[in-house]
């Protein structure tokens, strides 16, 4: 019997579901309520991914991916009733003190599945996915003053490309609004937009890792745009994974056209982690053919452009997860490469 002394419903466990079955989609937050809002996301996501890790190690629970596990956790009786439990007793804190449970070997099988079911089911009370979009476009469009698009635009303006921009088409992983420079400018003769959670009939929804690699130039580009979308990703290898990706989706640079990455992260991602800096960022960049052509530090964000030589260096060197900075308000964002 299911726990309430219900019938046990047969099949998959199900993601909770808020009283309303909708979740709570913020239509309109103050900037410091979407940053809070933004940052618990960031630490569910993040938490969540470490579980799944965790749990990998666990008997039986070798084969558990955060695609699979509901339907892993589904067939085993105990593991379901933990699940269940803990995702029934969940109740959203209306506290801005909300724990951060710290995900290390002291945590049992059971803990890490409760766990999992409390990040499910707030992460959905909060509004799931949609919340944290509409908090991304209200919080960063407040403090950094508008789409980040407007950044490309000036540079593609510049003379380095200005010339180069006949018949060029892009890419924009992670794509909120259809109405952003990017897409209003006229640069581009055609923009792919996909995101994990599409708010538009014209955004695919599609995540970028697991889009279908090109076969031919038709289904490359000469321009990606990742703006906020690196820091979204749960772990540094993931994050180094998406990069070397993105390199099979780019035209190589032929007859003066560009092939370039626009990339977007927040600014502390290459200022106060302890496991990452600007000059790494870069080093990484060389590695997979990239120069930065145009970089700008605004107050929270950075932004840069790079073009794409068309070869990743063949040495396949490896950058792993060392400590370059200590201090405890550091904080631990970084990307890696070949662990
Ligand atoms: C913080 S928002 C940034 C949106 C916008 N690019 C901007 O600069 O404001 C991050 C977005 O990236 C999307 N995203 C994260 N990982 C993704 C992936 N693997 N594939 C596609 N979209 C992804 C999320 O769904 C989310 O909408």
């Amino acid at each position: 019997m299911a726990v309430g002394g219900k019938k046990k419903r047969p099949g998959l466990l199900k993601r909770p579901s808020t009283i309303t079955n909708k979740g709570i989609v913020p239509k309109s937050l103050k900037p410091q309520q979407a940053r809070g809002l933004i940052r618990r996301f960031h630490v569910l996501q993040k938490n969540k991914y470490a579980i799944i890790k965790r749990l990998k190690k666990a008997e039986g629970l070798a084969e558990i991916t955060v695609d699979n596990y509901l339907e892993v956790l589904s067939t085993g009786k105990r593991e379901r009733s933990y699940y269940e439990n803990a995702q029934n007793k969940f109740r959203l804190e209306s506290t801005d003190q909300l724990p951060v449970v710290k995900i290390d070997e002291k945590l049992t099988t059971r803990q890490l599945i409760e766990q999992l079911a409390e990040i499910d089911a707030e992460t959905t009370a909060r509004g799931g996915i949609g919340a944290y979009q509409s908090a991304s476009t209200q919080g960063q469009n407040s403090k950094r003053g508008g789409d980040s698009s407007k950044k490309l635009v000036e540079w593609l303006k510049q003379p380095q490309y200005k010339d180069r921009l006949n018949d060029v088409n892009a890419l924009e992983i992670g794509c909120l609004s259809t109405r952003n420079v990017i897409s209003t400018c006229n640069i581009f003769k055609n923009i792919v937009r996909i995101d994990l959670n599409s708010q538009s009939p014209l955004i695919v929804e599609q995540d970028f890792m697991q889009r279908p690699l090109p076969t031919s130039d038709d289904e490359r580009f000469n321009l990606i745009s990742c703006s906020l979308v690196i820091n979204f990703v749960p772990s540094p290898k993931e994050r180094g994974d998406m990069l070397v990706r993105m390199t099979k989706f780019l035209k190589k640079p032929v007859k003066g056209s560009i092939s370039s990455l626009f990339l977007v992260l927040p600014l502390p991602c290459i200022t106060n982690s302890r496991y990452f800096d600007n000059e790494l960022l870069q080093n990484i960049m060389k590695e997979l053919g990239f120069k930065q052509i145009f970089a700008y530090e605004a107050k929270k964000v950075a932004y840069w452009l790079f073009d794409w030589s068309g070869q990743v260096s063949k040495k396949k060197k490896k950058f792993t997860k060392k400590e370059l900075y200590s201090g405890s308000k550091r904080n631990n964002f970084c990307i890696t490469i070949g662990e």
